[in-house]
């Protein structure tokens, strides 16, 4: 693709708007922002667009999405016939996040789709939800999760309400392929489809059937009813779309001791009260932390903007702000709903996380007699195979997490559930708080009782068409190495999932096992420009000593990267 061609193409057509003109204009000098903005068309990855708002062909605008909407409506009518297709699309704070919901739909509606919009924002799990509830053929949710506020991104979702899948994505990005001229993308006002009823606005009954749906998952009423009222909550959406379902939930479950970060609350495109909106980055909880220190909250609890992912800070026994990290939620939750089945777990149940998920939820499962099941990173992995438990009643499934915040429990959504996950939080803090520990506690009773297993995320932001190239180059380098000669003396295996193993699809991600078992994995972020490493120990004789190995393996593989 010439990069000098497109961007004339773009700025002498009539089809592009002033605005995007004049954006364009202003980096008429800059000939490094024109190639990065024009050297490819956005890619349409697994999960759907996910870039940089601006103009462009590698940008997220309205073009973009619209050609992207285009590939996808040619996949619906090739796969599911030309007729009585709909599709739901929810949107959050993001800036332009209505405005592409609307294209999206006009798209849809000019290829002969009914579309379904909410009035407002709302929550990824709902779209996943409504999908279902709605029997559409697909959904879109126009987020780009926790990124900073400069991206947006389009997520597609299949009848299921689950991520698409692989071979779905492929027939997809086949068909937007192919589409080569922006410009033959014609569309109507949004007033004549409404007209035309090819998009219709939702009320409010698909909220109150995922708010009942997310109720009926509450793991022990008895503990809910006693000690709901107890709990001193605090809660961030981030300025996203948490407030609406998550202050309902708690609230109609008897938490009513919920306190909000009002500032927080504002829909803003900015984020302006925290650098990123990612509720992995302690710094988005200093808000939240002094409302705390107000009202002496057990627990603070963030959410990303679309709502899938959540934070947790809690107090240790001095009083001190202790954050939970994506590993420790899951396998606590894995803990307490295991324990709280008194018995009656289904002898074919598990518990699906992915292979960079830390070990200690299998190990609670294992224990109780549960089955666990590894995916690749993305949640759509773990949508499948519910789905697939739906079909065959092979498995019952108990809940499904990943070290990256999202958690599922119950089959209501197919996507991660931030909503059923402050719930179930809420849930065991107040188990927590009726036998007088703080959930911090409950942690390290967790590693007396089940094993000490540490565990770290290390990502590397490494921007543009370079980035993309440096980490080409660090898994290549650590592919071809050979591991002694990198200082991995204690070897067992190394895994190559590149070449589709252990059931898996084909990833590009590489995992080292180490003799002991500790290991640590590395691979591309597919959402943001990021190499991710994730690192597992294990001990059998304290924390401090799991810690020791895993920063032995840290500081071993950092020393590597830098030198590469
Ligand atoms: O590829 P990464 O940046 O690690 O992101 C991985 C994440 O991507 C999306 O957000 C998916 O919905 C998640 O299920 C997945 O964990």
């Amino acid at each position: 693709m010439c990069y000098k061609k497109e961007y004339s193409k773009w700025l002498l057509s009539e089809y592009f708007d002033s605005e995007t003109k004049e954006e364009l204009i202003s980096i008429k000098d800059d000939e490094n922002e024109i190639e990065e903005r024009f050297y490819k068309n956005l890619e349409f990855g697994t999960g759907g667009l996910r870039g940089k708002i601006g103009a462009g062909t590698n940008r997220v605008n309205k073009y973009t999405i619209r050609r992207a909407t285009a590939g996808l409506c040619e996949y619906i009518k090739k796969s599911f016939g030309k007729e009585n297709n709909r599709i739901v699309i929810a949107h959050d704070n993001r800036y332009k996040s209505r405005e592409f919901c609307i294209e999206t739909a006009k798209v849809m509606a000019e290829n002969g789709i009914k579309s379904y919009i909410f009035d407002d924002l709302r929550s990824t799990p709902e779209l996943s939800f409504a999908v279902r509830y709605l029997k559409c053929t697909m959904g879109v949710v126009i987020t780009a999760s926790h990124n900073p506020k400069e991206y947006n991104g389009y997520k597609v979702y299949d009848s299921n309400g689950g991520q698409i899948c692989i071979e779905v994505a492929d027939n997809i990005i086949a068909e937007i392929n192919s589409i080569k001229d922006y410009s033959a993308i014609k569309v109507k006002s949004y007033d004549e489809y409404l007209k035309l009823n090819m998009i219709e606005v939702l009320d409010n009954s698909v909220d109150d059937a995922f708010i009942d749906a997310v109720k009926e998952q509450i793991v022990n009423e008895d503990i809910v009813c006693k000690y709901a009222k107890d709990l001193k909550i605090v809660y961030t959406p981030i300025h996203g779309t948490g407030l609406m379902p998550i202050s309902r939930v708690l609230n109609e479950c008897g938490f009513k001791n919920l306190s909000i970060v009002e500032e927080q609350t504002i829909h803003d495109p900015m984020f302006s009260t925290v650098k990123y909106p990612n509720p992995e980055e302690i710094s988005v909880f200093d808000m939240a932390k002094k409302l705390s220190d107000k009202v002496g909250a057990d627990i603070i609890m963030g959410t990303d903007p679309d709502c899938d992912r959540v934070g947790l800070i809690v107090k240790n026994k001095k009083g001190e702000y202790k954050v939970l990290n994506g590993n420790q939620i899951g396998s606590l939750m894995v803990r307490y709903i295991l324990e709280n089945m008194n018995g009656n777990i289904p002898s074919n149940s598990v518990i699906i996380k992915t292979i960079v998920t830390s070990e200690l939820g299998a190990e609670i499962a294992s224990k109780y007699g549960v089955e666990t099941i590894n995916t690749l990173t993305g949640f759509k992995f773990i949508g499948e195979k519910i789905n697939e438990f739906e079909k065959t009643n092979e498995k019952h499934f108990i809940m499904g997490y990943e070290d990256s915040y999202g958690y599922l429990i119950g089959t209501h959504a197919r996507d991660k559930d931030r909503v059923v996950s402050a719930l179930i939080i809420c849930e065991i803090a107040a188990y927590c708080k009726s036998k007088g520990i703080s959930i911090y506690e409950y942690m390290y009773d967790t590693y007396e009782k089940y094993g000490y297993y540490s565990d770290k995320l290390k990502s590397i932001v490494i921007e543009g068409k370079k980035g993309v190239e440096k980490i080409s180059e660090i898994m290549t380098y650590l592919r071809n190495s050979d591991p002694n000669e990198i200082g991995f003396n204690d070897l067992l295996e190394i895994k190559d999932y590149k070449n589709g193993i252990d059931g898996l699809p084909k990833s590009n991600v590489l995992k080292f096992i180490m003799k002991d078992k500790s290991w640590l994995a590395i691979r591309p972020s597919g959402t943001e420009p990021k190499i991710k490493i994730y690192f597992g120990a294990k001990s059998d004789d304290s924390i401090e000593d799991s810690d020791r190995k895993l920063n032995s393996m840290y500081e071993n593989i950092m020393n590597i990267i830098e030198s590469i």
